[in-house]
């Protein structure tokens, strides 16, 4: 490949050319290239530079560079899928390969499952046996500690291979949270709790979004706001004809908030993931395919014990959100209105390429259709009406939209809405209100779909119980544990 074009069926090869952190700066370069093609080079600056990073620090940062570099590569391998990859410059064990393999195939599902690629047994990242036996980028400095993560359930996909690479250093975080915020009602209700369980943190984002700086200065906390350009040969690629889809942009968040959350001396990094994240869209002939993979259990577990293992021992990476489902966020985000005015749960505000929707809420996208539904039967209707400007639920067009939440002659939709059984049992409890049974997607549910469904499993109290799988410290889980249960 030249520079002159891009023909994805020619590559051969996608190379991780190198990748560095200048801490004067704060700026990180991630370097990518097709066979001998032009270098693709992704930035990403985390402000506060300069940054003092003792010897073992240093070392920590460099290893957290290189995963987000191996992660975030996944939105360029996807332009071409080339049968083969290349690492230059810094070798990985097998326990990173297993990881990153997770994430490519995974985390690329629905890339794969709507471009027709199967990636299973594609996907293969060359790892070096000479490696030392601690950490895959040489040992660091400090005291070593084990990384089982006290009495929380850490399987994971990679743990065929915990044996290699693993047991980083002790750094002697500060106890500080640094939470990702989404602009979304999730990030909200898990920034109000650690809160209110006295836990110090910072709202942290990635992007230019004036919508989540909004919401994060709101919050009234101290805020750190990321910088991230994609390589610009990216939009030329795929005007040229690239593969292209979604991809895990969970995974390079997550990743890119464990490098800043060793450069400002956090020892934890949250996530809102809430469980029903853990389960994806049933196609029929194909089997699950995961819209939110990235957000899912088991991507938190295997990155989780990733961080402890190969990066920093005292560094926790979790989703405070894990035991709740959709319908149990929604009841918490209920409780409080100091965000009503500024959030919004809808993508269309989110593109990097600049497009900027008219409201807040499209009110016809997946997203606006599930956030309205979930929230309806926890929220006075005037306030749910305040906040979307319009009732979707009293729109006979909207119809086709709900069904496909109610997984009613259609898969959910490839969006990070609830499971098909949250929504209809939060349908099945506003055909029982007075005022929301009359409005035409309720009314309609009702006569059409209600008198098909068993009553057993339309009931919102199950489906508001805490779930135990999850990876939060306890120390953290012990303050609120309480407070999401009621
Ligand atoms: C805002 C959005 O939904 N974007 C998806 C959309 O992309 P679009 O072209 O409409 O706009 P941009 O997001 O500006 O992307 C421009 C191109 O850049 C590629 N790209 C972007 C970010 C990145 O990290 N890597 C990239 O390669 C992108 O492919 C475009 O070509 O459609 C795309 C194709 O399906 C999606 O990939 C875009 O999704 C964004 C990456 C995104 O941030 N989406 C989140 C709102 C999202 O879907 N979050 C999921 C979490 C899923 C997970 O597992 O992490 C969720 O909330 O469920
Ligand atoms: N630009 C971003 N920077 C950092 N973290 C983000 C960003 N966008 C989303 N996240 C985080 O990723 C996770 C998933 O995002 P998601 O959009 O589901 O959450 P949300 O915006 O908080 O709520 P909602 O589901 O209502 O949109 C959340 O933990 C969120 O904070």
């Amino acid at each position: 490949m030249t520079d002159a074009a891009f023909d994805r069926d020619k590559v051969q090869c996608f190379r991780f050319v190198r990748c560095r952190f200048d801490a004067d700066t704060g700026i990180a370069h991630l370097v990518y290239a097709f066979d001998d093609g032009p270098e693709l080079v992704e930035i990403v600056s985390v402000p506060g530079a300069p940054f003092q990073l003792e010897p073992g620090r240093a070392e920590a940062v460099e290893r957290a560079l290189r995963l987000l570099h191996l992660v975030a590569g996944v939105s360029y391998y996807k332009a071409a899928v080339p049968p083969d990859i290349r690492i230059d410059g810094y070798s990985i064990d097998s326990g990173t390969a297993a990881l990153l393999r997770e994430v490519y195939v995974n985390g690329l599902g629905e890339f794969a499952y709507r471009n027709g690629l199967a990636l299973h047994g594609r996907i293969r990242f060359p790892v070096s046996d000479a490696l030392p036996s601690r950490l895959e980028s040489g040992e660091g400095s400090g005291a070593f500690a084990s990384t089982k993560v006290g009495g929380r359930d850490d399987s994971s996909p990679a743990s065929a291979s915990r044996e290699q690479g693993e047991g980083a250093p002790v750094l002697g975080l500060r106890r500080h949270a640094l939470t990702a915020i989404g602009g979304g009602k999730d990030s909200l209700v898990s920034i109000e709790a650690l809160r209110a369980a006295g836990i110090e943190q910072t709202v942290a984002w990635i992007g230019s979004s004036q919508l989540i700086r909004t919401c994060a200065e709101h919050t009234g906390l101290p805020t750190l706001a990321i910088g991230r350009q994609l390589a610009p040969q990216l939009f030329e690629f795929n005007r040229q004809g690239a593969w292209n889809g979604h991809i895990p942009v969970t995974a390079i968040n997550s990743a890119i908030l464990v490098l800043a959350a060793l450069l400002h001396d956090a020892d934890q990094v949250v996530f809102s993931n809430e469980h029903s994240a853990s389960y994806g869209s049933q196609i029929e002939g194909t089997g699950e395919v995961n819209h939110q993979w990235s957000k899912g259990w088991a991507f938190e577990k295997a990155f989780a014990r990733h961080v402890r293992g190969r990066v920093a021992a005292d560094l926790s990476y979790y989703s405070l959100l894990r035991p709740l489902s959709e319908l149990a966020v929604a009841r918490q985000f209920a409780k409080n209105d100091r965000y009503d005015a500024h959030f919004s749960s809808c993508n269309r505000n989110f593109h990097i390429l600049g497009q900027r929707p008219v409201n807040r809420w499209c009110g016809v996208c997946p997203k606006c259709h599930f956030v309205f539904l979930a929230l309806a039967p926890f929220l006075p209707k005037p306030r749910l009406m305040r906040i979307f400007g319009r009732n979707l639920l009293d729109d006979p067009a909207q119809v086709p939209g709900f069904d496909a939440l109610l997984e009613y002659q259609g898969h959910k939709p490839f969006e990070c809405v609830g499971e098909g059984r949250e929504s209809r049992a939060a349908m099945a409890a506003l055909s029982n209100r007075p005022e929301w049974r009359e409005d035409a997607v309720v009314r309609r549910f009702a006569r059409e779909i209600l008198p098909q469904l068993e009553e057993a499993g339309l009931a919102l109290a199950p489906l508001l119980e805490l779930d135990d799988r999850h990876g939060i410290p306890p120390e953290v889980w012990n303050r609120l544990h309480a407070r999401f249960a009621a």
